[in-house]
């Protein structure tokens, strides 16, 4: 296994530069020599004086999380409005572990610009790798400075490789660093984030109090556990109430009541931090479940399928092909896990699903607004919840009535689970 902290190394020219721009991913690479035609990405921009980037190299991996977000947020405060800014990374194509994330700034057309100053500043301030990207009189073909900065004093140490075309990777950089970054395949793996960033956060301790010693048993319990899921507003609530109730099964959730102190908090952190802690959630609601399934049938709201397909979702962006592939070791089931009997996963029309959020008094006027980026989420949502392999997931089509749906899902249950 790759070693989790370890520093990537670096040689310029084996690395692929990967650029956000509008949703979309831009690739470029470096060579010694300059092609016909500049990549897309520097093509696009015939106004700009200048690009840079700035990179992070951390082998914390925690501060390096929480680095990226508070870079962004100065850089978003400092910069001046003309100044462009989006995500980028660089990494070595197929190797895992070697991405490098940052950022990747277009100067405005107005000279003279604070850009290079505070970037410079922001740089030796956290150890940062800054380029700067040029082109030629003939605004043709762009070349890469690395900037030393070493010793309090700017030196410019021209490594001059010329900016070329790249094809897209065959995965995305983002799915080469998704496990234990993104999706945690055992409980230690989770358990070690939250340990590891209790210096910076100390209410992490007291989420660490609440977690069992190590992963519950995953033997198969007595009775059934059926976990229900699907997005915000398909009708989990309802429906695993209803079978609660029709069933005299015992209703849980995850992440569980006992850790809910704690979420809004985990919630603003960086998605390294935030999944570590829905994933440890999963654990606390398995231990939960093996002991009541003694007992009674178990329903649960929400759980390692929301955490996992999530976070995979999040993680890349673009149309759902740029998800892993599928059977990817990302969408299998933790081994340590509790695997339940059934997982139904309700699908709903999305504009039934916009009208459900409308009615219930949540309407996010937000997903509303960026409905083109949020439908391409949706889209990598569901089929990231398809290729979760492990415990049987049937989808479930959730339009149908409150009742109807509950009598559906009870046939189901029946037929599978022997009840
Ligand atoms: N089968 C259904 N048909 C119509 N409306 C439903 C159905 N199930 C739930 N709703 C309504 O849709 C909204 C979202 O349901 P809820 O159970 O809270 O979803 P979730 O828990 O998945 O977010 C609620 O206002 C609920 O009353
Ligand atoms: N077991 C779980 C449950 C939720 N989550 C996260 O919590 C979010 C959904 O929470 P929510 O409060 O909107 O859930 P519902 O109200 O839809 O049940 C998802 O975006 C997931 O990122 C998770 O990661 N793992």
């Amino acid at each position: 296994m790759a070693a989790k902290h370890a520093l990537p190394v670096l040689r310029w020219s084996s690395r692929v530069f990967s650029v956000e721009l509008n949703g979309a991913p831009f690739y470029f690479a470096l060579a010694d020599r300059p092609e016909a035609e500049a990549p897309r990405l520097f093509g696009q921009l015939p106004r700009a004086r200048r690009c840079f980037s700035l990179l992070l190299r951390s082998a914390d991996r925690v501060h390096a999380a929480r680095l990226h977000a508070r870079l962004r947020d100065a850089l978003l405060r400092e910069l001046p409005p003309e100044c462009r800014l989006a995500p980028m990374c660089s990494f070595l194509p197929e190797v895992r572990d070697s991405v490098l994330r940052g950022f990747f700034l277009q100067d405005g057309p107005d000279s003279p610009s604070p850009t290079p100053r505070l970037l410079e500043a922001l740089a030796q301030q956290h150890a940062l790798l800054l380029c700067s990207y040029t082109p030629d009189r003939e605004n043709r073909h762009w070349t890469q400075h690395v900037w030393s900065l070493e010793g309090g004093t700017r030196v410019d140490v021209g490594t001059g490789l010329c900016v070329v075309c790249s094809e897209a990777p065959r995965c995305h950089p983002a799915a080469l660093s998704m496990i234990n970054s993104d999706v945690f395949r055992t409980f230690q793996d989770a358990r070690d984030v939250l340990t590891e960033c209790v210096a910076v956060l100390p209410e992490a301790s007291s989420v660490l109090e609440h977690l069992p010693s190590r992963a519950p048993s995953s033997a198969p319990p007595a009775f059934p556990v059926l976990v229900v899921e699907g997005l915000d507003a398909t009708g989990k609530t309802t429906l695993t109430e209803s079978l609660r109730d029709a069933l005299g099964a015992v209703l849980l959730r995850s992440p569980p009541q006992s850790l809910a102190p704690w979420r809004a908090l985990f919630d603003r952190e960086p998605p390294l931090l935030r999944r570590a802690f829905y994933a440890v959630g999963n654990y606390v609601t398995a231990e939960q479940a093996a002991q009541q399934a003694m007992k009674t049938p178990v329903v649960v709201d929400r759980f390692w399928h929301s955490t996992a397909a999530y976070a995979i979702a999040t993680a890349v962006s673009g149309p759902p092909s740029g998800l892993p592939d599928p059977g990817s070791e990302v969408y299998r089931w933790p081994a340590d896990l509790l695997r339940p009997s059934l997982v139904v996963l309700l699908t709903l029309d999305p504009e039934e699903r916009r009208r459900r959020l409308r009615d219930r008094g949540q309407g996010k006027t937000e997903e509303e607004r960026q409905l083109d980026h949020n439908q391409l989420f949706r889209l990598r949502v569901e089929e990231a919840y398809r290729r979760i392999s492990g415990p049987p997931c049937i989808a479930v089509d959730a339009s149908p009535s409150a009742d109807q749906l509950l009598q559906q899902v009870l046939l189901l249950v029946r037929s599978r689970c022997c009840l």
